[in-house]
């Protein structure tokens, strides 16, 4: 299995002088295709901080970062244009689903390609399609108010999805859920990864889901403390 998100040597610090925090030292990871890898660790260990690095909102202090193959952080961003490969290649889904109100369902999904140039009939009908993957078509026409938490969380997946990302990121998509609800999420984050081999990397404190990772990485004080394989 090829590695689409690899870190090397990663390390990130915020503020200056006394105030210094170092978030995350000498951090080495890695998520292949098809890998659905859970990231755990106490308030503060540097989990958002991580994740915010892979999907490139934040840049590394030292450390290599490769994503879907190429170098993107050496010393400095070795790709030009940062936000088409965050909208390409990268699928975020946040803890609140942030869905946008005044759009439905179906919408909300079509309007992330359409930011990549798809024009709106087609968006449409691929975020149909999606919605119908995720076994959601039926509330395409619904608005955010209308829907469930465990609805709306996968209008979300549907949505970070609408690209066909490589890399799929996810910051405590379970939290706002119920059991049942939570293991639906990772159902559909299991599936996604298997038959469309993207590589799936989700902060979570939720030890309902602990058992649903390929491995699951604990950090503290900003270093890799250790890693599981649950299955
Ligand atoms: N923008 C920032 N400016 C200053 N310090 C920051 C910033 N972001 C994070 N930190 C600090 O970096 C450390 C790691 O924070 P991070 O949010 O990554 O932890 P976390 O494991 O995600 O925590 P939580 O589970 O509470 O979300 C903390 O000490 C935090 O205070």
């Amino acid at each position: 299995m090829s590695a689409l998100v690899a870190l090397q040597g990663i390390a990130k610090g915020f503020g200056a002088g006394e105030a210094r925090v170092q978030a995350l030292s000498d951090i080495t990871l890695s998520v292949a295709a098809g890998e659905v890898v859970g990231l755990r660790g106490p308030s503060g260990s540097g989990k958002s901080t991580l994740l915010n690095l892979v999907a490139c909102i934040l840049e590394p202090d030292e450390g290599i970062l490769r994503l879907a193959g190429e170098t993107v952080w050496q010393g400095r961003w070795a790709k030009a244009d940062l936000r088409a490969l965050r909208r390409r290649t990268i699928g975020f889904i946040f803890q609140f689903h942030n869905l946008l109100p005044f759009l439905d369902a179906t919408d909300n999904v079509a309007l992330a390609m359409t930011l990549n140039d798809v024009p709106l009939p087609e968006a449409r009908d691929r975020a149909r399609a999606l919605l119908d993957y995720l076994q959601i078509g039926r509330r395409a026409g619904a608005m955010p108010a209308k829907l469930s938490g465990g609805e709306a969380q996968r209008v979300a997946i549907a949505r970070a999805l609408a690209n066909r990302p490589h890399i799929i990121l996810a910051d405590e998509p379970t939290a706002a859920l119920d059991s049942e609800r939570a293991q639906v999420v990772m159902d559909l984050l299991r599936r996604v990864a298997r038959e469309q081999a993207a590589a799936v990397l989700v902060v979570t404190h939720d030890d309902k889901i602990f058992g649903r990772f390929d491995r699951l990485v604990s950090l503290r004080d900003g270093r890799i403390e250790g890693e599981m394989r649950p299955g």
